[in-house]
Order: structure tokens, then C-alpha cells, then sequence
């Protein structure tokens, strides 16, 4: 089985509670070369604010994906080409390994399961929302991100393995030992990526890397950079095959 995300470098993970910088539009988000719109975020997130965005998004060529942080945010509606679920590899609570995922299938009749699809998160980075939200445990060494993603690939079928460091740039090396650790599946690296080299440096290990707080801090001028920064990593990735 093919995914959309095995041909993609770049994502913008949209927040809906954040602003868009003074004069800029979502049409200009979508200009900036990246190949997903991710919408989703920790905090303070409800279904209104959630549809904002879809409704703002829809009509240009980017395709969107909705990453619910719980089960009340997920929103039905067709302009999504899917849902990425997340499942915290390293939570110390299991509600985010599978809880939160029975209790939405419980409650829910008649889930899009073509278009459902889930991110197997390893959190480190301490100090973000993601990481006190799901009591995350990031103390992990390179060997223990590694065997992560391996158990993630390998024992539970994870077709995307999320090294999350939400808010700080993370450590290339355990970002690369994961890489290592994959054979099919597509590796996303997001955190703290901020201009070409940062994005072109993750861009070296990570299939995929994503881009947040950027967008909404500094906007798009700054987002297409660490576009270029991704693909220019990627084309090099292909050529040293
Ligand atoms: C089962 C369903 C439908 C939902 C549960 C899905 C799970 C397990 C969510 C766990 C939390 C998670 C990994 C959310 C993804 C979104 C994310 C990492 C947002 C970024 O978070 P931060 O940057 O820390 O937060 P803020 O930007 O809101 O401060
Ligand atoms: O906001 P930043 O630090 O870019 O992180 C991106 C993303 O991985 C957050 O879930
Ligand atoms: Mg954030």
C-alpha cells in the first residue's frame, strides 16, 4: 500500500488557536511550497476554531489533514483528505497509547477508516505542552529512540514514526538513529525548525519534517525557506541512493 506522505518532505502544522502574522492569508500559506497542512495543536483547541481553518484551507491544492490532540476535536468533513491520529509511544498513560483512541471509537459510529490513519509520537522535548500533556517519558538515549521506532515499524505496523520536540530543536542524532532503526516506514521530525539550515539539517535524517510555531511567529517568508531547506535535503538523500 502506497501513502500520500511517502512523496512528501514538507509540513506546515497549521495551530488553530495561533494568528496568522498581520496581512498574511492562508492562500500565501499554501504558496509556500510545503506538500501538507497539518491542523492540530495541544491547547485550547475546540471544533470551531478547527473548522476555521478547514473552511480557509480547502479551496487551494495543498492537501489537509486534521491531528486531533482528543477525540471531542475531530471534525467531520469532506474537504479533509484525513485524519492523523497520534499515539505516544513513550507516555507513561496508556489513555494516549490507546485510551483516547477506544473511547473515540466507542463513542463514534461509523469512522472513515480510509481516511484514518495514525503517527507513532516519541516526545522529547520536557519542557512542551505535548510532553506534560501525555506525561511523556523523554529521557530516551539514541539506542532507546531507535528501538522505538523499530517496535513502532515492526511490531505494531506504524506506517509514520513522529520524533516530537514541539517548541526546541532536537538532536540530529537520535533523529538519524531512528531513520537507521526504519525500513518502509516514513520518519517525521518536527521542533524548533526555523530556517534552511535547521530544516535542511533534519531534512538529512527525516523523511518528512514539520514545520509549527514558525508560521505563526515569523510567517511565510520563513516557512518557504525551511521548504527549501527540506526538499534541497531530500534531493540529496536521493542522489547519494
Ligand atoms: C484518539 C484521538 C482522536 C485523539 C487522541 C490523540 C492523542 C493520543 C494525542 C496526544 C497529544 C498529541 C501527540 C497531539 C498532537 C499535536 C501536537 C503535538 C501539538 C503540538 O503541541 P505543543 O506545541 O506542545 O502545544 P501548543 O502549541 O498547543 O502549546
Ligand atoms: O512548533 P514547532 O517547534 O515547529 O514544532 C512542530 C511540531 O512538531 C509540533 O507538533
Ligand atoms: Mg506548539
Amino acid at each position: 500500500m502506497s501513502y500520500p506522505w511517502e512523496d512528501w518532505d514538507h509540513i506546515t502544522k497549521i495551530d488553530p488557536d495561533k494568528d496568522l502574522v498581520d496581512g498574511e492569508t492562508f492562500e500565501d500559506v499554501c504558496e509556500t511550497g510545503t506538500d501538507a497542512l497539518e491542523i492540530g495543536g495541544t491547547l485550547d483547541i475546540t471544533e470551531e476554531k478547527m473548522e476555521r481553518v478547514v473552511e480557509a484551507t480547502a479551496k487551494y491544492d495543498v492537501p489537509i489533514y486534521q491531528e486531533p490532540s482528543n477525540p471531542a476535536v475531530v471534525i467531520d468533513d469532506d474537504a479533509l483528505d484525513g485524519y492523523l491520529i497520534p499515539t505516544v509511544f513513550n507516555s507513561s498513560d496508556s489513555f494516549w497509547i490507546t485510551g483516547a483512541h477506544k473511547e473515540w471509537v466507542r463513542i463514534e459510529d461509523g469512522l472513515d477508516w480510509d481516511r484514518t490513519h495514525t503517527e507513532a509520537y516519541i516526545v522529547l522535548n520536557p519542557d512542551s505542552s505535548v510532553a506534560e500533556y501525555t506525561e511523556a517519558d523523554t529521557d530516551q538515549s539514541a539506542d532507546d529512540v531507535a528501538s522505538f521506532a523499530r517496535v513502532a515499524e515492526k511490531m505494531f505496523g506504524q506506517d509514520i514514526v513522529y520524533i516530537e520536540y514541539s517548541g526546541t530543536y532536537g538532536d540530529p542524532e537520535k533523529v538519524c538513529a531512528a531513520h537507521d532503526a526504519l525500513d518502509d516506514a516514513t520518519l517525521f521530525y518536527g521542533g524548533g525548525i526555523h530556517d534552511y539550515e535547521s530544516a535542511h539539517e533534519m531534512g538529512t535524517c527525516a523523511d518528512v519534517v514539520v514545520v509549527g510555531d514558525l508560521l505563526h511567529d515569523k510567517g511565510v517568508d520563513a516557512v518557504r525557506e525551511t521548504v527549501e531547506g527540506a526538499k534541497d535535503a531530500s534531493a540529496e538523500r536521493i542522489d547519494a541512493q
